[in-house]
């Protein structure tokens, strides 16, 4: 294992009855960094984190988080690992200051630091208006909010992220995704899963493509990303950019209200293609990959999956 790497998986599979969930799945999150745990639905996301978090056994390969295996010791592994589930499961009676005191009691923080760390973290995902408020007056957004304060109460090493974004606002989003960076700046090791792909290109600096259970592997990511992709150019006057295209040779694709889909090999090409272009006097008003380089790869992945392509 790389000496930085503080999530370390490698072979693991997990069924229910016939149901293959994972299949093999190998990879490592770094220590302060932040990885994209990306696949379709029911690829297996969620029976993966479940095993990081402890809370599932393999029936086969390793798991190490900062170095403790989640079978043979779950409280150590609990210690150094923070866990937002998908769905919090919350006291519905109890307010949002008080679970947060609790959580902390639980990792044995003392009743004073428990308390000043439920008030940090209050702070820290913009709860203080709903503090003293029962959980179950919470909004789904809101709840999201108090299940990432409640990963963060012991200020773990490793933090799992299942679909955090799901329900918070466009601001609420802007906030995690900057909180995360942070967090990741401040050397914790992040695994997030996420179906917003354009969100988890910001805030991600390595990505875990899984497909039916298995982890794709790093050539074939490389493969895929490195595939030709649509830019998208859109113009002041769409018929002179039609005339300018058809000119240039360039077999164009789909038109909407965003702009002309053209087909470009990487980004030397699109910049000669955008500099032929304005140098035809077209007014070009936008330019730029149609989708982000995590949506790229992962179509492709998919793509090459469906028609039976290696793994
Ligand atoms: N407890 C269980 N019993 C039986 N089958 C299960 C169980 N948990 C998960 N599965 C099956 O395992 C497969 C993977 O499910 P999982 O929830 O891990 O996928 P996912 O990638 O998280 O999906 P989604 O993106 O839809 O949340 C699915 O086919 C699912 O039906």
């Amino acid at each position: 294992m790389n000496s930085s790497a503080v999530i370390a998986v490698e072979g693991v599979a997990r069924s229910f009855g016939d149901v293959h969930a994972v299949r093999d799945a190998s990879f490592e999150v770094q220590a302060g960094s932040v990885t994209a745990l990306i696949g379709p639905n029911g690829s297996g996301k969620t029976t993966l984190l479940l095993m990081l978090a402890t809370l599932l056994r393999p029936d086969a390969g390793t798991i190490r988080i900062a170095g403790h295996d989640p079978v043979a010791d779950p409280r150590a592994v609990r210690q150094a690992m923070g866990w937002m589930p998908d769905v919090l499961g919350s006291w519905g009676s109890v307010s949002v200051r008080r679970t947060l005191e609790i959580t902390g009691r639980l990792y044995e923080l003392n009743a004073e630091a428990a308390r000043t760390r439920a008030q940090r973290l209050i702070e820290l995902v913009g709860l203080e208006a709903l503090a003293e408020q029962p959980t179950r007056v919470l909004s789904r957004g809101q709840k999201q909010r108090l299940s990432l304060a409640r990963a963060l109460v012991h200020e773990p090493r490793v933090l799992l992220l299942d679909e955090p974004a799901s329900g918070l606002d466009p601001v609420a989003r802007v906030e995690l995704r900057e909180l995360v960076r942070r967090l990741a700046s401040d050397g914790v090791a992040v695994l997030v899963s996420s179906h917003v792909l354009a969100e988890l290109d910001e805030m991600a600096d390595a990505a875990v493509y899984l497909d039916h259970g298995a982890t794709a592997s790093a050539e074939r990511v490389e493969r895929s990303r490195a595939q030709a992709r649509d830019w998208r150019v859109r113009a002041v006057d769409p018929a002179q950019l039609a005339a300018a295209l058809e000119g240039l040779g360039v077999a164009v694709g789909a038109t909407d209200h965003l702009g002309t889909a053209v087909p470009v090999a990487g980004e030397a090409e699109a910049a000669q293609l955008l500099a032929r272009l304005v140098g035809a006097g077209v007014g070009i008003v936008a330019f730029g990959p149609a989708v982000g380089d995590l949506e790229h790869t992962f179509l492709d992945l998919s793509r090459s999956t469906t028609e039976g392509g290696d793994r």
